[in-house]
């Protein structure tokens, strides 16, 4: 069904809300006060709250609308539907206006606080028009055997011979191991890393994974991050977790470490916890950048990352004041840490998509830590968690976010609580 509508606001996941009959829909490449003709999607269930619907025509334009810079990531009905860049179609300006609503939305209306968020585009984003910023990618092979991406709404699989929201490099990368002329077997998961160059990199540091197997490469690659003039290494799995935008590791740690920093000024030996805390990004600067006898304790639920935070944090000669513990946040904390680890002077968190959710959240508000400083890629979850820690005595004293997603509707904001 095709129909006319004019877009009302920002809605979640991308999308923009408008109604038709007085009837919700959720509209995909779509901009607030725009006119448009939309294909409604097939309903999924008869009987719904909402329809959902993408846009085939654009009236009357918003002046944040631009041409899709990769267009095979645009509508279906002009050749896109694929990859992962649902804002493809807004000006650089624009998305960071789309994500400054929703985070201040979120915050209003499930969190019940009022804020006003700046979101920071990281260096080099605007001269490369928010392109070429993954240092990982991951493709699937299509029934062909060449690397593809899946289409929107069907099972059809594209072919790509270039992903452009990786970098150039990595894409320069792949064509010289031959990855885009395929010769996969069909159906095989495959995983591209390249750091971002460094200086004085280590050879060979990238990794072609498919099907869990390391065929060039190796599967440990090696990352640098400098945070307040000093610089950090880490050894990362390349299947594992690591932030993929290549500024993001040195912005949010940097964020991460300043906060902290900036509210246990008196603190002599401050005990930190870092949960959710991956391969150690931001252990290292925490337990280097804040006191001298700061002692940390990290957890994390993958026991491969726990064991390179480990190694991690013995090169960088930390080790003896970090304890890496490998486990679930909410049991771990449950069980107790051991002696001063117990109390910690500040919290630091950065939990997957669905947050940390109110068990952790009243966890740490038990522990009395006066600071808690909350990494989050999504705002609805930060929203939920802020709700859990206002309740529990907190009040949020700054967020900011970080335009790390460019052309998607992600956003990774830090909120600064304290009490
Ligand atoms: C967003 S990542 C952050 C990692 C790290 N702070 C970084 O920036 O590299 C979230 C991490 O939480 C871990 N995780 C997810 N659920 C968990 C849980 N219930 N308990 C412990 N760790 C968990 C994941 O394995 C992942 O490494």
């Amino acid at each position: 069904m095709q129909v006319t509508l004019r877009v009302e606001r920002y809605a979640d996941q991308g999308r923009c809300v408008g109604h038709i009959d007085g009837q919700v829909i959720f509209v995909r490449f779509a901009l607030p006060g725009e006119l448009v003709e939309v294909s409604v999607d097939l309903p999924v269930r008869a009987k719904r709250r909402f329809l959902t619907g993408e846009v085939t025509k654009v009236i009357e334009p918003s002046p944040d609308r631009v041409e899709p810079a990769w267009p095979l990531a645009g509508p279906l009905a002009w050749g896109g539907g694929v990859g992962g860049a649902d804002l493809v179609h807004v000006s650089l300006a624009g998305q960071l206006a789309w994500k400054q609503a929703v985070v201040q939305e979120q915050m209003h209306r499930l969190g019940h606080v009022d804020t006003s968020v700046k979101v920071l585009r990281a260096p080099g984003d605007e001269e490369r028009g928010g392109l070429y910023w993954r240092t990982r990618i991951d493709l699937i092979a299509d029934e062909q055997g060449r690397p593809s991406m899946r289409r929107r709404e069907s099972h059809e699989r594209v072919a790509i011979d270039q992903m452009p929201l990786a970098t150039r490099e990595l894409n320069d990368f792949a064509s010289r191991l031959g990855v885009w002329s395929g010769g996969f077997e069909p159906n095989s998961p495959i995983r591209l890393a390249l750091p971002d160059q460094q200086e004085g990199g280590v050879e060979d540091n990238f990794a072609c994974i498919v099907s869990s197997k390391v065929k060039a490469g190796q599967r440990k690659v090696h990352e640098q991050v400098d945070v307040e003039g000093q610089t950090f290494r880490y050894e990362v799995d390349a299947t594992g977790f690591w932030q993929i935008h290549r500024q993001a590791p040195h912005l949010l740690a940097t964020a991460v470490v300043r906060a902290v920093k900036a509210n246990i000024k008196a603190v002599q030996a401050p005990v930190i916890w870092d949960l959710y805390s991956g391969s150690g990004l931001f252990t290292l600067p925490l337990a280097t950048l804040i006191a001298p006898d700061a002692q940390l304790a990290s957890i994390e639920g993958s026991r491969i990352a726990v064991a390179q935070a480990h190694y991690n944090t013995q090169v960088a000669a930390v080790g003896k004041r970090v304890m890496a513990l490998a486990g679930d946040v909410a049991r771990t904390l449950e069980r107790g840490l051991p002696g001063k680890l117990a109390k910690p002077d500040a919290v630091v968190l950065d939990p997957p998509r669905s947050g940390a959710q109110a068990a952790v959240c009243q966890q740490i508000a038990r522990s009395g830590a006066p600071v808690v400083v909350y990494v989050a890629c999504d705002p609805t979850s930060l929203a939920r968690d802020t709700a859990t820690l206002v309740g529990q005595g907190y009040h949020l004293s700054s967020i900011e976010a970080f335009d790390i997603y460019p052309m998607t509707h992600h956003v990774e904001t830090v909120g600064v609580f304290t009490k």
